[in-house]
């Protein structure tokens, strides 16, 4: 028989976590936690606990037995207690108490974990300055499609790679209501209340249905694809809440689905000089491209690389579960650092300092076809009027649907497929036709999406 010298590692100390936010994704932390408690400390080389907790009402019944956690009334006074390692921010908000917890949290050197891509979108750069200066980790994995690990897959798995361009589906709530709308004839308002019920949109749904939340994620990825400061003023966000029933309808006919579509690339701009463009906004997807497939709350995110070709992340944009699993996914690694300090400054894959301000670059050169929606007065003439501005600015029409009945409180629906033209064209035409008292409404224009 051998006998082993070897002496036990010894029991490595818990990592001790406080919560704020009590909500879809806090219970969904507590509930992960609890129920791989045993596989997680495995993984994570020590037991994970949480300590203490904040919300902002002590009473509300959530479902969970909080008996064993800490309650603390303000949640900016989780930073500050001796019994916690890392913070973990799941309240929501650009400003106001959760970044105010954020800044506690790293000047009392403790690791700062968010699911807030508003926080990380507005102020994710001065966080993890002060969190390099401080040799602290912050992490956001939750931040950005949900469960979808695509922040560690950028930092990491495609690490060795200039990003060319980053594209896909970035808001569980369009894209649950888009496809719901599609699949069931149903009302906007009405699927976005089941949205609602079911903890996907955020606490105001404007930010979801107008292109913001994305326009937040999008702008995250840009800066950790791209090396480039955060730039989400400049990204071009268009909602959905111009879709009527009728463009869903006419898209389908056309061979399309609609999806709420985010991309970047690095573009060198009319005159060469190198950009950025971002632009979140809805787009006619062909019913044969992977993006017409993804329904429901999923996520949906193509990264190319050149040198990895094209890397599709897809799962749970949005709900309890999935975005807890990206909560824990980082807890996790702050475990596995904590010995090393290997986490600390890799936030967005290089130090802030070396973050390059890329000037946004203009749409206006972009070559495409795109689909454009007009309510007019059911009165001759009316075609022509929108053709000649089509031939006027240059704009060729590859089909045009005009629907035999009003549809829309008296209007009539006419609907154009241009041929791939520059989108300063159809800016020119739409500028030639504004303030025609043959339009009723102000026409909706959708990007085709391409290859
Ligand atoms: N829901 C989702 O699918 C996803 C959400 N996120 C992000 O995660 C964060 C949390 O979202 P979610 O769980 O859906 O939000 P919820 O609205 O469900 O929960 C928010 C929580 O924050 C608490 N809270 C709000 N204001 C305060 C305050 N001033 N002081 C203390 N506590 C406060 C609320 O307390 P109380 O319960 O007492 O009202 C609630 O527990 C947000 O940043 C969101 O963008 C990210 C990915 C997915
Ligand atoms: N409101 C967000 C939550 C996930 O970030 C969405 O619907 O995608």
């Amino acid at each position: 028989m051998v006998e082993t010298t070897q002496a036990a590692s010894p029991a490595k100390q818990p990592l001790r976590i406080a919560l704020a936010g009590l909500g879809t994704v806090g219970v969904g932390v507590i509930k992960l936690i609890e129920a791989n408690a045993g596989l997680i400390a495995r993984r994570a080389g020590r037991p994970i606990m949480i300590t203490a907790v904040s919300a902002r009402s002590r009473g509300r019944d959530r479902g969970i037995d909080l008996a064993s956690y800490a309650w603390e009334d303000d949640m900016t006074a989780l930073a500050a207690r001796p019994d916690v390692d890392v913070v973990v921010e799941l309240v929501g908000g650009s400003d106001g108490p959760a970044l105010v917890l954020a800044r506690n949290a790293i000047a009392q050197g403790k690791a700062l974990i968010t699911a807030n891509k508003a926080m990380i979108a507005h102020h994710g750069m001065a966080l993890a300055q002060a969190a390099e200066q401080k040799g602290v980790a912050i992490r956001f994995e939750a931040a950005v499609a949900g469960g979808i690990p695509v922040i560690k897959g950028l930092r990491e798995g495609a690490a060795a790679n200039r990003v060319e361009r980053i594209f896909g589906i970035l808001n569980g709530t369009c894209n649950y209501i888009l496809s719901t709308m599609e699949d069931t004839g149903r009302d906007f308002a009405e699927v976005l209340a089941e949205a609602q019920a079911k903890g996907y949109a955020e606490a105001d749904p404007t930010f979801d249905i107008e292109g913001i939340d994305a326009a937040h994620k999008l702008s995250i990825l840009s800066a950790i694809a791209f090396g480039a400061k955060i730039d989400f003023a400049s990204v071009d966000t268009q909602g959905i809440s111009r879709i009527l029933a009728a463009d869903i309808a006419q898209a389908d006919a056309l061979g399309y689905c609609i999806r709420l579509i985010g991309t970047a690339e690095a573009d060198a701009g009319p005159d060469g000089t190198p950009g950025l463009f971002q632009r979140v906004a809805p787009h006619l997807v062909p019913v044969d491209n992977l993006l017409a497939h993804v329904d429901g709350p999923t996520n949906a995110v193509v990264v190319e690389g050149n040198f990895s070709g094209r890397l599709l992340f897809q799962g749970a944009g949005a709900g309890d579960g999935p975005t807890a699993s990206a909560v824990v996914a980082d807890i996790i690694d702050i475990a596995r650092g904590m010995d090393t300090g290997f986490e600390a400054d890799m936030a967005f894959s290089i130090p802030v300092d070396g973050l390059e301000a890329m000037a946004p670059a203009p749409s206006g050169h972009r070559i495409g076809r795109s689909y454009i929606r007009f309510l007019v007065a059911d009165r001759p003439g009316v075609l022509a009027e929108i053709t000649a501005a089509m031939r006027d600015a240059g704009v060729s029409i590859e089909s045009l649907i005009q629907k035999g009945q009003a549809t829309q409180g008296g209007a009539v629906l006419v609907a154009i497929v241009t041929h791939e033209v520059a989108e300063a064209a159809v800016t020119e035409a739409l500028r030639l036709l504004d303030g025609s008292p043959s339009l009723v409404a102000q026409p909706l224009v959708m990007q085709i999406l391409g290859n």
